[in-house]
């Protein structure tokens, strides 16, 4: 018996929501088989790409025996993992994987988890990959669309409606580098004034009710971040230009690509998509960074297929 799940890329953060928001997108696709393994309380990794195969160094696998532990269930798995996201870039690569892994096993073995659930096993095995049990890119690729982490003790995940017409444009660097969330997240400031907190939870509520109210200018506004890409700013330097110029081009709005250090941008019929791409081009190779551009669209939730 074995299961196949597809996730979907995801970008978190947007803007000021580190660690709360984050959207699937169909720019990439992770592929995981769940099969059962005859050796009990054995979990074997498989892989076409160069991640980790440890359980406790692989996102897939450390959800998958937080999960099989919790559960109580000795029964042993093989985790067959064929990488479409590319690790390392801020697709929330290392978070597709682990939300495939808990849903496959959930399908599995029949555990009737919920959604919610299934974000709270998946989270842990963002461990694995950055070192902090993070939410907000499984939530994103379990639920699919826009979602908000509410609540973490317990997981609680809101789909935000959305009433705004806009595709997605992905500026992806090339050349991935190792347990960079890890090393973003240590880069984050331990305190913060008043004043940045409420300027970053005005960009928060802006984008939310941006979304919701069909309110482009309020988008445009709330994918601003004044501390986390602030703080990170040096592992994308191209970053504010590039921003600049989807503005001025009529963009929806921008922002860093979960840690970076690909970059996010919301587009429609208004924006002038080619322009955006010729000038960031241009601003990529003057800091020597080779950028590849993906169009994309809003993803579902990871979906499985029993495959016998
Ligand atoms: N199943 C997995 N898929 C992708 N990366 C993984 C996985 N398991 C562990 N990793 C490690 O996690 C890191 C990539 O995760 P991360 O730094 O969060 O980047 P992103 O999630 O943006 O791809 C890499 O060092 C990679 O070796
Ligand atoms: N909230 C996290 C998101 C990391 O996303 P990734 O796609 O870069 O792994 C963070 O900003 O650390």
């Amino acid at each position: 018996m074995s299961v196949r799940v597809i996730a979907y890329s995801t970008s978190a953060n947007l803007g000021s929501g580190f660690d709360i928001l984050s959207l699937a997108h169909t720019a990439f696709k992770d592929e995981i088989i769940i099969e059962e393994n005859k050796e009990k309380n054995k979990i074997e990794i498989e892989s076409n790409d160069r991640i980790p195969l440890q359980i406790e160094k692989n996102s897939a696998g450390l959800a998958a025996k937080m999960l099989l532990q919790d559960k109580g269930i000795d029964r042993g798995i093989k985790i067959k993992i064929k990488k479409g996201i590319p690790f390392g870039l801020g697709l929330g690569s290392s978070g597709a994987s682990a939300a495939a892994s808990v849903l496959g096993i959930n399908e599995l073995f029949d555990l009737k988890l919920s959604k919610n659930d299934l974000v709270k096993y998946a989270m842990l095995g963002e461990q694995a990959s950055s070192g902090s049990p993070h939410p907000d890119n499984v939530a994103a690729s379990i639920f699919g669309g826009i979602v908000s982490v509410s609540s973490v003790s317990p997981v609680r995940v809101v789909e935000i409606p959305v009433n705004l017409d806009f595709n997605i444009l992905l500026i992806v660097p090339e050349g991935q580098k190792e347990g960079k969330t890890k090393k973003a997240r240590e880069m984050l400031p331990n305190q913060i004034s008043l004043s940045k907190y409420v300027n970053n939870s005005r960009y928060l509520s802006s984008f939310l009710l941006g979304i919701i109210k069909g309110d482009k200018e309020l988008v445009r506004m709330g994918l601003n971040d004044d501390i986390v890409e602030v703080a990170r700013e040096p592992l994308f330097p191209y970053y504010k230009k590039i921003k600049e110029i989807a503005l001025k081009n009529d963009a929806v709005g921008s922002c860093v690509s979960g840690a970076g250090p690909s970059i996010l941008i919301l587009y429609d019929n208004d924006t002038n998509l080619d322009k955006i791409k010729k000038e960031a081009y241009d601003v990529c190779s003057s800091y020597d960074v080779k950028c590849n551009f993906i169009e994309a669209k809003l993803a579902e939730g990871a979906k499985h297929e029993r495959l016998n």
